[in-house]
């Protein structure tokens, strides 16, 4: 599948691949921009600019943004075209460029195929949109929800494909577009080419694999957030029609009949969910024993008994997919033949219309030129990076200079934790040492109903504890939606959630959620581990009465921290105006 990719690029028109800005007119030089005493405070940080003379001290952030522009530092060592070159346009790159010039650095973006990326492309933003249709003709086909809430639907509910397919397309397109606008309007340059690092400070650019024939620009920075691809396991060849990539699901050119999933992740949950809607029948092949292999045990029980069991959904767990023959759509089946993840013998063979991969993401780092950087990908491609997300080489030390975010790296591939590494690493590059806290960074499966968690699972909670030393501190606490009016209300109580805490700290460890508008009740637990707020500190928090949000006070309320609490002091009146009112009874 990397190949698909670099066909993408390769698709790339003759004008519209070359960069818009050409190199003679467009980067400005720039001399060294960041006052020595940021650069020299974070340690990791190669020292090279210690000669530097700084003629102009302001820090730049403290300026309105058009004057940040022209705030330079000149050194007698060095100037580059910009300070910052981010390679990749994606949500990762674009929230990188945001903060870079927010903090007063002068930034390049080249991007090689489409502002916005997979996320705004061929992932988040698509592939919700499809959710978010297919979600209501669920919910208006679902006639027994419907009554029960009084509501009858005279006729039969029906859906354009087609017009819901636009729908995702065009929403990818405005916000692709509104990207690419907030960057312009922000002074960023934007330049089109695909990226070949060509040493720590420079990079070129131009016609895959042309660079030669296109532009080279420096930077005293250079961010990769070049992403990822979909992975596709061998022996499985994707013709784009029956045999597809979730690249090739979003634009929903056709609806199968019968369409097998392979890998039963993100991607798989939540195209099953669109597909079922619409009335397809799904078959899950899962390598690993159960579904959703990822997730909390019990909240995947609980996905299994809302998301899978009531639908045209069966599967095979323990089995690869180990060959795949496409068919035609409507005229030749597609054959699946399914091997034992433990025998390593071919045990079945499935014959459906349509086969979705989804068996991972790949990091999309060829042609990027690592070695001359001397950054070593790992065995499967991904860049080395440290808690600073600088580039490590071989030998596990930092390439100055040279930093990569996002699904590149592999640490957390999810959008916003691509965009929060961003801005972390140009915080360090401004000298302001910033590590991300990936634990508390919250993620969710935007199924119907939705799953969301943050932190560890039980498993992991309890793994960790026993690590640690503290199991015997370890408490699971949780809740269902049928205790909440709201839920209630809108007839939605199935759904759970639970928070693993430590009982002598008050520590939250983690926290899942399924049920309605999961995917937004997590962010109060995830803000609390981001902020290291205790279940003690949340205990008085009060929410909106009726609200979903009260799921999470319920949990936070139903958890014990030891010591109890202490015994309530002596009241006092310390307010001498007060001084004949009664004290309460301790
Ligand atoms: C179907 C699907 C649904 C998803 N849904 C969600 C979701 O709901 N929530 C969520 O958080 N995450 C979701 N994700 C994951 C999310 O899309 C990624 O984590 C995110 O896009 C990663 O951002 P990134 O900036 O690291 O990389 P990308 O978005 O992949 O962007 C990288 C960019 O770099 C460019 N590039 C690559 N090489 C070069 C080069 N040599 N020169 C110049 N440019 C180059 C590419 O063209 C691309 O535009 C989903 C993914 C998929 C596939
Ligand atoms: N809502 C979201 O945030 C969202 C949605 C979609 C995708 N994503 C991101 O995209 C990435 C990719 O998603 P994904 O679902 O493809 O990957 P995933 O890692 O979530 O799941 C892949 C699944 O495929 C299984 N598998 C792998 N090879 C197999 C084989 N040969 N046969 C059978 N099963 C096999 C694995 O055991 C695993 O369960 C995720 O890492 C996620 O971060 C996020």
């Amino acid at each position: 599948m990397l190949n698909a990719q670099r066909t993408q690029l390769g698709q790339l028109s003759a004008q519209s691949a070359w960069c818009t800005l050409p190199h003679q007119t467009c980067p400005r030089k720039t001399q060294q921009s960041r006052p020595q005493a940021w650069r020299s405070s974070l340690g990791l940080i190669q020292p090279r600019w210690q000669q530097a003379q700084c003629v102009l001290l302001t820090k730049a952030s403290s300026r309105p943004a058009a004057h940040r522009r022209e705030l330079r530092l000149q050194t007698a060592a060095h100037s580059y075209d910009y300070d910052l070159i981010i390679i990749g346009c994606g949500v990762g790159g674009h929230g990188a460029a945001l903060h870079a010039v927010e903090c007063g650095l002068k930034v390049a973006v080249l991007e090689g195929h489409d502002v916005g990326g997979t996320c705004v492309n061929r992932g988040c933003v698509p592939s919700k949109a499809l959710l978010a249709a297919s979600g209501r003709v669920r919910d208006m086909k679902n006639a027994m929800h419907l009554k029960s809430l009084g509501i009858k639907v005279a006729g039969n509910v029906e859906f354009d494909r087609q017009s819901i397919a636009d729908h995702a397309n065009q929403l990818a397109s405005s916000i692709k577009g509104n990207l690419a606008r907030s960057l312009e309007a922000l002074g960023v340059d934007m330049l089109v080419g695909a990226a070949k690092l060509a040493g720590p400070h420079s990079v070129k650019y131009g016609l895959p694999g042309r660079v030669d024939v296109g532009g080279e620009i420096t930077g005293q920075d250079i961010m990769i957030a070049t992403g990822s691809v979909p992975f596709v396991p061998p022996g499985i060849p994707i013709d784009g029609k029956t045999v597809f990539t979730s690249d090739h699901a979003l634009k929903m050119d056709w609806l199968p009949k019968w369409i097998a999933i392979i890998g039963s992740g993100y991607i798989g949950l939540e195209f099953s969910d669109v597909y079922t809607a619409l009335g397809s029948e799904v078959t899950f092949v899962e390598a690993m024993p159960d579904l959703m292999p990822g997730f909390d045990k019990e909240i995947a029980r609980m996905a299994q008994r809302l998301l899978i069991n009531p639908r045209s959904i069966d599967w095979h767990t323990n089995v690869f997919a180990t060959k795949v023959i496409p068919g035609e759509p409507g005229v030749k089946p597609v054959i699946i033949e399914l091997t034992d993840a433990k025998t390593k013998q071919v045990v079945d063979s499935l014959e459906v219309d349509a086969c979705l991969v989804a068996t991972g993401r790949a990091p999309y780092t060829q042609g990027l030129g690592l070695s001359a950087i001397g950054a070593a990908p790992d065995r499967r491609g991904f860049v080395p990076v440290n808690d600073y997300m600088q580039v490590l080489d071989e030998k596990n030390k930092v390439v100055p200079h040279v930093y990569c975010i996002g699904d590149a790296n592999g640490k957390f591939m999810l959008a916003h934790a691509a965009s929060a590494q961003g801005i972390s690493a140009v915080e360090n590059m401004c000298g302001r040492p910033h590590v991300l806290d990936h634990l508390s960074v919250p993620a969710a499966a935007f199924t119907h109903p939705e799953v969301s968690f943050v932190g560890h699972t039980e498993e992991a909670a309890r793994e960790a504890a026993q690590k640690g030393g503290f199991a015997d501190k370890l408490a699971v606490t949780k809740t269902s939606f049928k205790a909440n009016s709201k839920a209630l209300a809108e007839k939605e109580g199935e759904g759970l959630a639970k928070m693993m805490y430590r009982k002598d700290t008050g520590e939250i460890l983690g926290v899942h959620i399924i049920g309605l508008h999961a995917a937004d009740l997590i962010h109060e637990a995830s803000n609390a581990m981001s902020t290291k707020q205790t279940v003690q500190d949340l205990k008085f928090s009060v929410h909106t009465h009726p609200t979903l949000s009260e799921v999470l006070d319920e949990l936070i309320k139903t958890s014990h921290v030891d010591p109890p609490a202490q015994k309530r002091p002596e009241p006092k009146v310390l307010d001498p105006k007060l001084k004949d009112l009664q004290p309460l009874p301790a």
